[in-house]
């Protein structure tokens, strides 16, 4: 096979094994195994740099340190949630969204809040070109250089087309305590991602659920089906609830499991899944009317 086979061969065969790790939590080789590959590739690509492309895999950790962050606009706002503190306040929101919709019941997508920070991925012809944090919602810091470095954002989509995706960055339990000198993950998580230097960020283990895709697609559930065709990693444990008194059931049930989840969670987001629904209601200044985010009390930090 030609040299350029031979590159295009073990670049396919790594950025299988990244998936299968972090994305799909399944890897199939060791870690010893994928740094060796690695240092493969980043062997075959310096004798051969005319074949280096921008998603190889060696291509994460590339940027030098930057002096500031560039501020980027959003093609389309980051919206921020309402809050629900209760269940009262859930049946209100049930309630008026009955009311806007004269639906007698609701049909909810239901899935944990992470407690991380949000981010807006783009990709044009299928290639990662920009990453931004969430920012004031209309404006945020460009972050791509960082966000290369997040083994679970694919750094080109199977199909080469235009999309935007949001989601959370966060920190696992586990790579959170080797760390000193944050608060919580979540701090941690923006700390990290939020450094000049990409060499910094990459040795911080920052991890993404995606939540969001601009795209086309009748239901919610159905942008998470192309978000999981495309390669992101989807929080496993949403749940299609028809009615308030299943979105309660989902609120107790993961009020006691979130505590065994190597990742912080803050709440519940409740969607409705029906994306002619979120239409009709749309947004007021600064929330959709269509989604809540229900916030657990906050846990007893345990002294
Ligand atoms: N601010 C927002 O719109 C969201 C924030 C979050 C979050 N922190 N975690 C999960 C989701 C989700 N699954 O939709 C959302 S949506």
């Amino acid at each position: 096979m030609s040299i350029q086979q031979d590159i295009a061969k073990l670049r396919q065969e790594i950025q299988r094994h990244e998936r299968l790790y972090y994305v799909a939590d399944a890897p199939e080789i060791s870690d010893q195994e994928y740094d060796k590959l690695l240092q493969e590739l980043q062997a075959m690509e310096t004798a051969h740099p005319e074949l280096v492309t921008p998603d190889s895999p060696t291509q994460r950790v590339g940027g030098a340190p930057l002096e500031k962050f560039a501020s980027v606009a959003h093609q389309q706002p980051l919206y921020s949630l309402d809050n629900a503190f209760s269940l009262a306040d859930l049946a209100e929101f049930d309630t008026r969204a009955r009311k806007g919709l004269a639906a007698a019941e609701i049909e909810y997508i239901c899935e944990l809040k992470i407690d991380g920070l949000a981010v807006s991925l783009i990709y044009e012809q299928g290639l990662f070109t920009l990453g931004a944090t969430r920012g004031d919602g209309k404006k945020g810091e460009n972050v791509t250089e960082n966000l290369k470095t997040v083994r679970a954002i694919p750094l080109r989509l199977p199909e080469a087309r235009d999309i935007v995706v949001r989601g959370e960055i966060y920190m696992k339990r586990s790579d959170f305590q080797k760390l000193e000198g944050f608060a919580n993950p979540r701090n941690a998580a923006a700390g990290s991602l939020r450094q000049l230097d990409p060499k910094i960020t990459a040795a911080r283990r920052l991890d993404m659920f995606c939540y969001s895709v601009l795209a086309e697609h009748q239901t919610q559930e159905e942008g998470y089906q192309l978000i999981q065709k495309l390669g992101f990693k989807l929080n496993p444990h949403r749940r299609i609830c028809r009615g308030l008194a299943a979105v309660e059931k989902y609120i107790q049930e993961w009020e006691t499991r979130r505590r065994e989840l190597d990742y912080d969670t803050d709440g519940i987001v409740i969607k409705i899944n029906s994306i002619a629904a979120q239409q009709k209601l749309g947004f007021t200044t600064k929330a959709p009317r269509w989604a809540i985010a229900y916030k657990y009390a906050p846990e007893q930090a345990v002294t």
